[in-house]
C-alpha cells in the first residue's frame, strides 16, 4: 500500500493509540491475575501476537508466531521457562534479525535450539539471574513476570542498563496492583504479593501519539490528544511532552496532551538511551529546528525493526535534511520548514520510520510505500491523520 500525502493543516482532537508497551504487559499480566481489557479500536499486530502468545501458553501449545514483536519475544522466553514450557517460537524477517545473545547467555538452566528465531526453548529458571543490561530491557521485564510465576527471585543486571524506563514501567505496573518489586542499584528483587486485577482500556501510547503532535507542529496547527495515562514519576516516553516544549512547542499535559505549533523550534541535545522509541520523534522535530540537534545514546537503534541510525538519516535526507552519525550520536542540521522537500520513501519494515516520513510529508507532500507497516503498532495511523485534516490517499 502506498500513502500519497499532500501539504496539509493538522488540527483537532484525537484519542491516542493504545500503548504497545503497556498493552503487551497487561496481556501477559492475565497469566497472573484477572485482566479485563477493553479496546475502543482494532488492535495492533504486536498486541495481537502478544494475545496469541499468552493463549499458546494457557492452552499448552508448542508453537507460537510473534510477527515483528521483540517485546513479546523477549518477555515470553523467561515466562515460558518459568511455566516449564517447551515451545517453538518464530517471527517475521525483522524479528529473525533481532539479537537474543544476552538472554541465552544468562539462562544457565535453559536450552535454546538456536541463537535466533526460529528456535525451541526448554528448561527451567534459576532463582537468581545475572544478565547484561545493554542489549535489551525486555528480557528484564520478562524476568520480573517470570519471578512472579515461580514465587520470587533476584535479577542482577551487569551495567550499562539500557531502556531503563521500560523496566520502571514493568515495576510500576506490578507495584500498583499490590506486588513488591524493588529496583536498587543494579539489582531487582521480586517479592510477589497477591495481585489485584486490572479492568479497563489499554492506556494511550505517548511515543505513538507524538507523531500526531508532530503532524500539528509541522503544519502550524493545534491538537489535543486524550486517552493517555497520567505521567508517572520515572523518566519515560511520557516525557516527550516536555521535550517538545523545550524545543519551542506549546506542549503540556492537563488530563490530555495539548500541543500547539510555534513559529520557531529550538535544537536539542539529549540522550535517548532510556527512551529509544523517542529518537525518531525527536529527530523529526529537530529537522525544522533553528540549529543543530544532537541525539546521543543511539547505538542500540541499529537492532530495532530496522537499523534506525541508517533509516533516520536516509529518511531525513529524502526530505532535504542533512544528518550524520558519529560515535553513538546523530547530529541533525535543522532547516526552515519552507525548505523541507517533497520526499518519498519505501518503508523499511519499520512502523516508526513510516510515521516519520508520513508527518514530514504533510509539509510539502510526499509518498510512503509499504505504508501498511504502521499496523505493527498503530493500524489507524493514516486514517487518524485524515480525520485531523491530512490530505492523504491510500492506494
Ligand atoms: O519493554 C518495552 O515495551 C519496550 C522496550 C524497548 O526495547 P529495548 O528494551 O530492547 O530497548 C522499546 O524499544 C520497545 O519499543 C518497547
Ligand atoms: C523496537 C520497537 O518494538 P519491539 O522492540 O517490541 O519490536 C518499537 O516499537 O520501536
Amino acid at each position: 500500500m502506498k500513502a500519497k500525502i499532500s501539504s496539509s493543516y493538522i488540527e483537532g482532537k484525537i484519542r491516542a493509540p493504545p500503548s504497545k508497551s503497556l498493552g503487551i504487559r497487561l496481556i501477559f499480566l492475565s497469566l497472573l491475575t484477572k485482566v479485563n481489557l477493553y479496546a475502543s479500536r482494532e488492535l495492533s499486530d504486536d498486541l495481537l501476537v502478544a494475545k496469541n502468545a499468552v493463549n499458546a501458553l494457557k492452552n499448552g501449545e508448542n508453537y507460537v508466531y510473534l510477527g515483528g514483536s521483540a517485546t513479546t519475544l523477549r518477555m515470553l522466553i523467561p515466562i515460558a521457562l518459568a511455566l516449564g514450557k517447551k515451545i517453538k517460537i518464530d517471527g517475521d524477517e525483522t524479528l529473525r534479525r533481532r539479537p537474543l545473545n544476552a538472554i541465552i547467555k544468562a539462562l544457565k538452566s535453559a536450552k535454546f535450539s538456536s541463537n535466533s528465531l526460529p528456535l525451541i526453548i526448554e528448561g527451567k529458571l534459576e532463582e537468581e539471574t545475572v544478565i547484561e543490561g545493554w542489549e535489551s530491557s525486555q528480557y528484564i521485564s520478562g524476568l520480573i513476570y517470570a519471578y512472579h510465576i515461580i514465587g520470587g527471585g533476584k535479577i542482577r543486571i551487569i551495567p550499562p542498563i539500557s531502556s531503563k524506563s521500560y523496566i520502571e514501567m514493568t515495576i510500576d505496573l506490578f507495584n500498583r496492583i499490590g506486588s513488591d518489586v524493588k529496583f536498587e542499584g543494579n539489582e531487582i528483587l521480586v517479592n510477589p504479593r497477591p495481585l489485584r486485577g486490572y479492568e479497563g482500556e489499554i492506556p494511550g501510547d505517548y511515543a505513538l501519539a507524538s507523531f500526531y503532535a508532530l503532524a500539528s507542529l509541522l503544519t502550524g496547527g493545534r491538537i489535543e490528544i486524550f486517552g493517555l495515562y497520567d505521567p508517572p514519576e520515572y523518566f519515560g516516553d511520557h516525557n516527550i511532552v516536555e521535550i517538545f516544549s523545550n524545543m519551542g512547542a506549546k506542549s503540556y499535559y492537563s488530563s490530555s496532551w495539548i500541543v500547539e505549533s510555534a513559529d520557531e523550534y529550538y535544537p536539542i541535545k539529549i540522550n535517548v538511551n532510556d527512551v529509544p522509541d523517542l529518537a525518531i520523534s525527536i529527530a523529526t522535530l529537530s529537522s525544522v529546528a533553528n540549529g543543530c540537534s544532537e541525539i546521543q545514546g543511539i547505538e542500540r537503534l541499529r537492532i530495532k525493526e530496522s537499523d534506525r541510525i541508517s533509516t533516520i538519516i536516509s529518511t531525513l535526507g529524502a526530505f532535504g535534511v542533512s544528518a550524520k552519525y558519529t560515535n553513538d550520536n546523530i547530529t541533525i542540521k535543522g532547516i526552515k520548514k519552507e525548505k523541507i522537500l517533497k520526499g518519498s520513501i519505501i518503508c523499511p519494515s519499520d512502523h516508526r520510520i513510516a510515521m516519520m516520513a508520513g508527518v514530514l510529508s504533510l509539509i510539502h507532500g510526499g509518498e510512503v510505500d509499504n505504508a501498511e507497516c504502521v499496523k505493527k503498532s498503530n493500524p489507524l495511523f493514516w486514517q487518524d491523520l485524515i480525520k485531523l485534516g491530512g490530505k492523504i490517499s491510500l492506494e
